[in-house]
């Protein structure tokens, strides 16, 4: 059974279908890449499977269990989870206190169980502060960056601290959405290799991006999409050898050279 199954999902706006009946799978341990020439219909695809938009038409299962029809929180409950283009930081909390947010709704009790067993908020918080912890030596940020105001830090770590938010709420998928965006080579290096390292652990992962050699270097599976509409699929070599792809690449500028390159 595959951890993530889209089944022919349609996302209409009047008279313009962004997304057209788009099938493909995301399995667990994978990185599973979903490119395409701009206003393909990738972030579209992203706010389908997360809640954030409805469908149109089709069905969006995980691990088995059709979640078409259930509301953003649900679903991150059930697993599906997302990191944002820009980093969003709570100004004035350390990279630790911004992970921690995340974890404390993962771990936060109810008022009335907090008034019941007041006792138990100190363990809740504890579980809190662990899970952020964990998050951070996961995604690979310095220690010595870990109390300092997140606002302050380079945009690669505070790329770090936003995936590492994500990562507290135990996803099953975690889609990425332009995640090397702002990020100098090195620092997209180094993302490769931890979303490698996250793949290899279990995770699946679901990655929309630009930057086609972290494309190539990470994916185990690529989707090509084009006016909202599979034009391809396959390992990275295979996909970038398909004329159909070069083609819908060539109508664009600079990715296509960089699909090239
Ligand atoms: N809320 C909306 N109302 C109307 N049209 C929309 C809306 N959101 C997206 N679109 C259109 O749907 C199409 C797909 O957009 P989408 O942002 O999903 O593409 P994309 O592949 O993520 O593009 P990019 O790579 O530039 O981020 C585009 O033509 C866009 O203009």
């Amino acid at each position: 059974m595959s951890l993530l199954r889209l089944t022919r999902i349609t996302k209409r706006y009047g008279g313009l279908a962004a997304v057209d009946g788009l099938s493909f799978t995301a399995e667990a341990g994978h990185v599973t890449s979903l490119i395409g020439p701009n206003g393909a219909g990738k972030t579209t695809v992203i706010n389908l499977i997360t809640g954030v938009q409805s469908l149109t038409d089709g069905r969006v299962e995980l691990a088995g269990e059709d979640v078409s029809r259930m509301g953003s929180h649900e679903r991150v409950k059930r697993g599906i989870t997302r990191s944002y283009q820009t980093p969003q930081m709570v100004r004035g909390l350390t990279a630790l206190e911004n992970v921690e947010v995340g974890a404390d709704m993962q771990h936060r009790m109810s008022f009335g169980a907090a008034l019941l067993a007041p006792w138990k908020i100190a363990a809740a918080n504890r579980r809190s502060r662990e899970a952020a912890r964990a998050a951070l030596k996961r995604v690979g940020l310095k220690e010595s960056l870990w109390n300092m105001d997140a606002s302050a830090l380079a945009y690669g770590d505070q790329r770090k601290v936003e995936l590492a938010r994500a990562l507290t709420h135990e996803p099953k998928i975690i889609l990425l959405d332009e995640p090397a965006a702002g990020l100098n080579p090195r620092e997209t290096e180094e993302l490769g290799i931890y979303l490698k390292g996250l793949s290899s652990e279990g995770l699946g992962i679901l990655l929309v991006e630009h930057d086609m050699p972290l494309v190539m270097a990470t994916s185990d599976h690529v989707v090509v999409v084009c006016f909202g509409q599979k034009i391809a699929e396959g390992t990275p070599d295979i996909v970038q050898r398909d004329p159909k792809v070069i083609e819908a690449y060539l109508g664009t500028s600079e990715t296509g050279e960089a699909i090239h390159g």
